[in-house]
């Protein structure tokens, strides 16, 4: 059973009806599953026993401190990509030590309280960004630990916007220069290289081009030994695919199986960085619909939630399940778009969708449980969602909604 289910003609995220949380609490609504994080967090960590791993959740999936504190008392590492990202971890109990630190911008009083609080590694991107935490390093008296973010130049076979391990993205340095940028971090006085790092792209249904990636990157690694420069670990990145509709992406045990046979019986500590295979249907956004809109060519139910609640449909043309709170059995079914009221074409959550609603309704768009609150923004002047998580027959609210107050703080008018 998955955290989200219908129960006597109900929509449950585990003990509690949506229903009577989106009354509650009102819509638009994220709605997480403590039981869902917990339980996608564990599949990587039970099938990574006996093997010297850390799994770092990639906080850009799902950042809200209250998920981030359920995965670190589980003893979860994380990903960041901003000083931002950091100070949430560290706010939400997650361990210094157990912190990674990717991006291609980072900043260098990003990199100087990175280095203070002692994180784990430096996911290096280029080498300007290598020489500038060389310098900062130094200016602290500290050595930072690296591993250089390689591009495999493997294509991941997903959408080309989430593709990132090509030649022609912006992302890491190409492989093939590898070894001399790890010659240079080697003479680096306040570098200490300890890993390599990839990520090729998000949402991979298939193992294929991930064991691609770790063929390269182990002959990487002994090209490296032999260059006198020993690597302690291998960080895979993130990637695996979830099911929004009918995909079907390899079990977490069956990739880290895959992947485990691939290493052999190297002494590496192998890394990774999943985002969307522990969040995304760990929640659902849940809204009203406010009107039906029966046009003679197209259905419109136009609900409260928008664009700028759940952006993936419009950027990437992302398809989710779109399912009513209390399905009904009488009335017509028609096929509606399902839009927001934000004034853009491209505020749809879904289109074409066979449903049997009324105004009133509340519906739920499935899936949103990465890169769906971390992706909103106040587009229109829409204050951000409220976020509550369930943990069996309780539910607590994890982030207030944002009023119209919160949305003007720190602006100004010209004096007179
Ligand atoms: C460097 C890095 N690591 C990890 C992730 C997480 O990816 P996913 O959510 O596909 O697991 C991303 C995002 O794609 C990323 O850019
Ligand atoms: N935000 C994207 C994935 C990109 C992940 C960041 N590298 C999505 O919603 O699918």
């Amino acid at each position: 059973m998955t955290a989200f289910h219908y129960q006597q003609g109900e929509l449950f995220a585990e003990s509690l009806s949506l229903r009577e949380l989106a009354r509650h609490y009102g819509t638009p609504l994220y709605v997480y599953s403590r039981q869902h994080f917990e339980h996608s967090y564990r599949e990587y960590s039970d099938a990574l026993q006996g093997c010297d791993h850390l799994i770092c959740y990639a906080v850009k999936a799902n950042s809200n401190i209250a998920v981030l504190n359920v995965l670190a008392r589980l003893g979860a590492g994380f990903d960041i990509v901003s000083v931002g990202e950091l100070e949430r971890v560290l706010a939400a109990g997650g361990m210094p030590e157990r912190i990674v630190f990717s991006g291609v911008g980072k900043k260098a009083d990003e990199m100087r309280r990175a280095l203070e609080v002692g994180i784990r590694c430096f996911n290096v991107e280029s080498e300007a960004e290598l020489e500038r935490l060389n310098r900062v390093a130094g200016e602290m008296g500290m050595k930072a630990p690296v591993s250089i973010r390689v591009n495999p130049d493997v294509d991941a076979q997903t959408h080309p916007y989430i593709s990132t391990g090509l030649r022609d993205n912006k992302f890491g340095i190409d492989i093939a220069k590898a070894p001399e940028v790890y010659a240079r971090a080697a003479e680096m006085v306040n570098i200490e290289v300890v890993g390599v790092d990839c990520h090729i792209g998000s949402q991979l249904t298939d193992t294929r081009p991930f064991l691609d990636t770790l063929d390269r990157l182990l002959a990487l690694i002994d090209r490296l030994e032999a260059d006198g420069i020993a690597l302690h670990h291998v960080d895979l990145g993130g990637g695996l695919g979830v099911r929004y509709r009918d995909e079907v992406p390899p079990s977490t045990a069956d990739y880290i199986a895959a992947v485990r046979k691939g290493l052999g019986e190297r002494a590496l500590t192998v890394m990774f960085e999943p985002g969307r295979s522990i969040a995304a249907n760990g929640g659902v956004l849940l809204t009203e619909v406010e009107y039906l809109k029966l046009n003679p060519h197209k259905n419109f139910a136009v609900v409260d939630a928008a664009m700028n609640d759940n952006i993936r449909p419009a950027l990437y043309g992302a398809w989710t399940e779109i399912l009513p709170l209390s399905p009904r059995s009488d009335g017509e079914e028609r096929h509606y778009d399902i839009v927001g009221p934000v004034c853009e074409t491209g505020d749809f959550l879904a289109k074409d969708r066979a449903l049997r609603i009324e105004q009133g309704d509340l519906l739920a768009v499935a899936s949103c449980g990465a890169y769906g609150f971390t992706m909103s923004s106040n587009y229109n002047t829409r204050g951000r969602a409220a976020e509550i998580m369930v943990d069996g027959d309780q539910h607590y609210l994890i982030r207030e909604r944002e009023t119209v107050a919160d949305l003007m703080r720190g602006e100004h008018v010209l004096p007179e």
